[in-house]
């Protein structure tokens, strides 16, 4: 049986699941759902917009909302995972993109850059459990965590430029973060998703497992790996590795919004965007 080193103590890990979560009411949105393993002190925040969890500005705003709780209860852990057997995000969701309302368009990408800063540079240590297909914003999402632990058979990548889209720099930056430069560009440019095995191969996930169950488990042993690292060390080595990947946003953030916005008005983007959505829907008939 597996088992965990947990504030000294060594537990089983089925313990570490069972019967001791409780709902984080504050930090659990519509779109979100914030469980406390008491046991541990670990947080899950589940992305709970089904069908395929497309990042709006609704569930954005969730996620933003929810990591910040997470934060301020100091909590050991977050583990991101997805609510749906199948799909952990379909990255953004493209209705927000196509034919948008400029208003709304600008606090889309407000709201992402949010959720990005907030769980790329969270004190809180951070794990994927990545229970389905995690495309592009999706991938964005699950590659910001330290740590990632995924179900085989499915898939995970940046794929902006199959769209005919361009991933921003911080997008890069992430990728960059987990996978080999070399690796990384192939696959920027590429749009490459990964299958699971592929993605272990190249280190853009740490681990495969079989179940859910499981996956939060690793995540839980993951954070239990740090029970003798002093955790604001821990933090600041953080924060310095991260450091100019989020300052170059920081210091850009507005004109990343324009540059979002007028990129994504571009007619010949448009009618990408606008293909792309067809064919995602003759898929689904
Ligand atoms: C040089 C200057 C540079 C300046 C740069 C500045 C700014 C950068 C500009 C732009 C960057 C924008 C970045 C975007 C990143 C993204 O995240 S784009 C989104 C990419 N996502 C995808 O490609 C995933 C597409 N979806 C799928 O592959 C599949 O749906 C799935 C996730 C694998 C699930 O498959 P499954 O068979 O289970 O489900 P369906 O395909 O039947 O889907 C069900 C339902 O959901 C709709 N849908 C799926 N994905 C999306 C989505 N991302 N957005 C909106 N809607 C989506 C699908 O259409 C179905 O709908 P229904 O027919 O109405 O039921």
């Amino acid at each position: 049986m597996q088992s965990a080193l947990i504030n000294g103590k060594k537990l089983c890990c089925s313990m570490l699941l069972k019967n001791c979560f409780r709902p984080l009411s504050a930090a659990s949105g519509k779109l979100t759902n914030v469980e406390i393993n008491d046991k541990t002190g670990v947080a899950v925040l589940t992305m709970n917009r089904l069908p395929v969890n497309g990042l709006n500005l609704d569930l954005l705003r969730d996620l933003l909302q929810s990591i910040q709780e997470i934060e301020k209860n100091k909590c050991r852990g977050l583990i991101l995972t997805s609510a749906s057997n199948t799909i952990f995000s379909a990255g953004l969701d493209i209705t927000e993109m196509y034919k948008p309302d400029q208003e709304r368009l600008k606090q889309f990408w407000n709201a992402l850059q949010d959720v990005w800063l907030a769980l790329y540079g969270s004190a809180v240590p951070t794990a994927a459990a990545i229970n389905g297909h995690s495309p592009a914003g999706g991938c964005l999402l699950a590659s910001s965590c330290e740590y990632r632990v995924m179900l085989p058979k499915y898939t995970i990548g940046l794929n902006e430029t199959q769209l005919g889209i361009v991933a921003p720099k911080w997008f890069m930056s992430t990728f960059r973060n987990v996978l080999p430069r070399r690796i990384a560009e192939q696959a920027l440019v590429q749009g490459k998703m990964f299958t699971s095995d592929e993605a272990l191969k190249v280190g853009l996930v740490d681990e495969l497992v079989a179940s859910k169950e499981e996956a939060l488990i690793k995540c839980e042993k993951f954070f239990a790996s740090f029970s003798k690292t002093d955790p604001i060390a821990r933090y600041l080595t953080k924060k310095q590795l991260r450091y100019n990947d989020m300052k170059e946003l920081q210091d850009e953030k507005v004109q990343d919004v324009e540059n979002f916005v007028s990129f994504v008005n571009q007619p010949t983007v448009q009618k990408s965007l606008g293909f792309y959505l067809e064919s995602l829907k003759k898929k689904a008939k």
